[in-house]
């Protein structure tokens, strides 16, 4: 139920609208009942031959019932509906904002698909919340009881007829039915996640599978998938459709009873008969309003649900939470490491086993070590991607922790392993850099890395399926420029790049940070003479640092490496 608050509370900013739509639908409930208590009036009055005049209003009140109707109806439709819409979009926009700062973490939790299904799929579960559970029981009952109130002053039998029948089709009936209901629902919700997660493997896996042949065993996996979500739908929608008749029938077959109740009244002389049609049709309309609450429970138990599964990804995540700290925006800052320790979650052996490091203002280091020794782990952590297990991480002398992580990937130029690359043009794929970028600083970014061959309109196409793995690294590193921040982590940002391409790169990137912090993270351990700092790294720990020089004269792991590389090379 507390997710539900959380739900309640973002709806509660839009009261004018939730207001309007109870206002509306109590007066939509109300004219409706009036039509049709005037309409069975109307008839019986008619049969005694009224003079003229008295026909004549009662039409006009009946049209005027009529308009009122279709108008409040209308306005409740309306309001209610807009209503949802902001609150859908408050909720996908808090929701987002508190996963924001878990990412990428979030990655090793959850699978993409199931956190797409939950995102669009819970999410979207939720605007029943509003429209079916919210308001419409507060409508109901203040259009019910106004009906019986009303009623009473005919006949207290009738009246305690209608209330019984509310409270069967308003409470009882739909109780019966929610267990089961709840069932099949959450099953539906299981397998809409199972089919989301299958679908995002295929289109990710495509070019894989089709290589090792391996499409057709996914393909009728995802048909299964498919075909059990649809047959989970198809069970949803009978039972959904099942209590609703049921519902009706019971409606009705109170309406059948008050027509036979009435029909005593009047022959033991206790109702007079020109109300008996009247008070049979305030039933059977009476009763319009409560056949939907045979879902009510259903929706109540998904919207729970939904909120529950979207929730339980973001616990414990409020806006107010986090750091408000900020790093200089004008100089390169430090960074330390003091006796780090981290572990990925499911792990059982430590990725990084009490690191060291002080990376001085201005420096520049270079990271090595062979493959999985826990590099890009160690630039991660810097960039609060990661929280350390054990250990202290300063930036600028301050504990990482204390400060706003937008600021620190404010603060930084980063190229990873892995860039992303929208679907778009060269510049689109720029720009997001830095706002206010002018083309020429970004043809000069490319023509820094070499891709001067590029125009700005040339168009990438979905994650950069039309760039060579060494464009996309050259494309990230003139973001990187562009971006104009003076602290640079950048994990291999040149291994699909040759030699030669790769040397002028360095030159300009080197020139362009020659007073800001820089950790390259490499593989090659050429071109490190002039780095301030080499760290080796190896199964998760520092082994060596110093200058090239110093760990050449060393003769150690690092001196190892660099011989072997010569061997490799003459
Ligand atoms: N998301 C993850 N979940 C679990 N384990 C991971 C994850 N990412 C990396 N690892 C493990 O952590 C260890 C360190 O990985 P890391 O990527 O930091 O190594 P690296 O030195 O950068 O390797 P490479 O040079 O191949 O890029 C590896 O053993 C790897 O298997």
């Amino acid at each position: 139920m507390k997710d539900v608050m959380v739900v309640i509370k973002l709806m509660m900013a839009e009261k004018r609208d939730i207001l309007y739509s109870i206002l509306f639908g109590v007066l939509a409930g109300l004219t409706s009942v009036g039509l049709f208590a005037m309409s069975g009036y109307m008839i019986s009055k008619s049969a005694l031959a009224p003079p003229l005049y008295i026909i004549t209003i009662m039409t006009a009140t009946l049209k005027m019932f009529g308009v009122a109707k279709s108008i409040s109806r209308y306005a409740e439709r309306y309001f209610s509906h807009r209503a949802t819409f902001t609150i859908l979009s408050n909720l996908r926009v808090s929701f987002y904002e508190k996963l924001v700062p878990l990412a990428p973490g979030i990655f090793q939790k959850y699978r993409s698909g199931d956190l797409l299904a939950r995102i669009v799929g819970d999410v979207e579960s939720l605007q029943n919340f509003f429209l079916r559970v919210f308001y419409p029981p507060i409508v109901l009952v203040i259009v019910f009881l106004s009906t019986i109130f009303f009623t009473t002053y005919y006949s207290i039998y009738v009246a305690l007829t209608l209330f019984a029948g509310l409270i069967l089709t308003g409470f009882i009936v739909p109780a019966l039915f929610a267990l089961r209901q709840g069932k099949i629902d959450s099953q539906v919700r299981e397998e809409r996640g199972a089919l989301s997660t299958d679908v995002t493997e295929l289109l990710y896996g495509f070019r894989d599978l089709k290589i090792y042949q391996k499409l057709d065993g996914k393909e009728k996996q995802l048909g299964k998938s498919a075909d059990l979500y649809v047959d989970g739908q198809e069970r949803e929608g009978i039972h959904a459709v099942f209590n609703q008749s049921v519902n009706a029938l019971v409606a009705l077959m109170i309406s059948w009873f008050v027509l036979a109740l009435g029909a005593y009244l009047v022959t033991e002389g206790e109702l007079a008969g020109l109300f008996l049609a009247m008070l049979v049709m305030i039933s059977l309309t009476v009763f319009e309003n409560a056949t939907p609450m045979a879902l009510f429970p259903a929706h109540l138990e998904e919207s729970r649900h939904a909120a529950a599964r979207l929730f339980s990804i973001v616990e414990g995540k409020s806006e107010e939470e986090g750091s408000s700290d900020q790093l200089s925006k004008e100089k390169a800052y430090s960074m330390e490491m003091d006796g780090v320790s981290y572990t990925f979650l499911g792990e059982k052996r430590l990725t990084l086993e009490n690191i060291q490091l002080n990376i001085v203002a201005g420096s520049k280091t270079a990271i090595v070590g062979p493959s999985g020794s826990g590099k890009s782990t160690v630039l991660q952590l810097l960039l609060n991607m990661y929280l350390a297990d054990q250990g202290d991480i300063r930036l600028d002398g301050s504990p990482i922790d204390s400060l706003a992580q937008e600021s620190i990937w404010e603060r930084t130029n980063v190229v990873l392993q892995e860039n992303h690359f929208f679907f778009g043009t060269i510049r689109e794929n720029l720009m997001i850099a830095k706002d206010g970028l002018t083309d020429q600083e970004m043809e000069t970014a490319l023509l820094n890395v070499r891709l001067d061959s590029f125009s700005l309109e040339d168009p990438v196409f979905e994650k950069g399926e039309n760039l060579s793995g060494g464009e996309k690294q050259r494309m990230a590193i003139a973001r990187a420029m562009l971006k104009g921040a003076h602290v640079w982590l950048l994990d291999e940002p040149t291994s699909s790049i040759d030699a030669v391409t790769e040397k002028q790169i360095y030159d300009q990137l080197f020139e362009a940070a020659k007073d800001d912090t820089l950790i390259l993270v490499s593989h090659r351990l050429t071109g490190l003479e002039t780095m301030d700092q080499i760290i080796v790294m190896e199964k998760g720990s520092v082994i060596e640092s110093g200058t090239f020089d110093e760990l050449m004269n060393k003769k150690g792991y690092f001196y190892e490496m660099k011989q072997i590389e010569k061997s490799v090379l003459l």
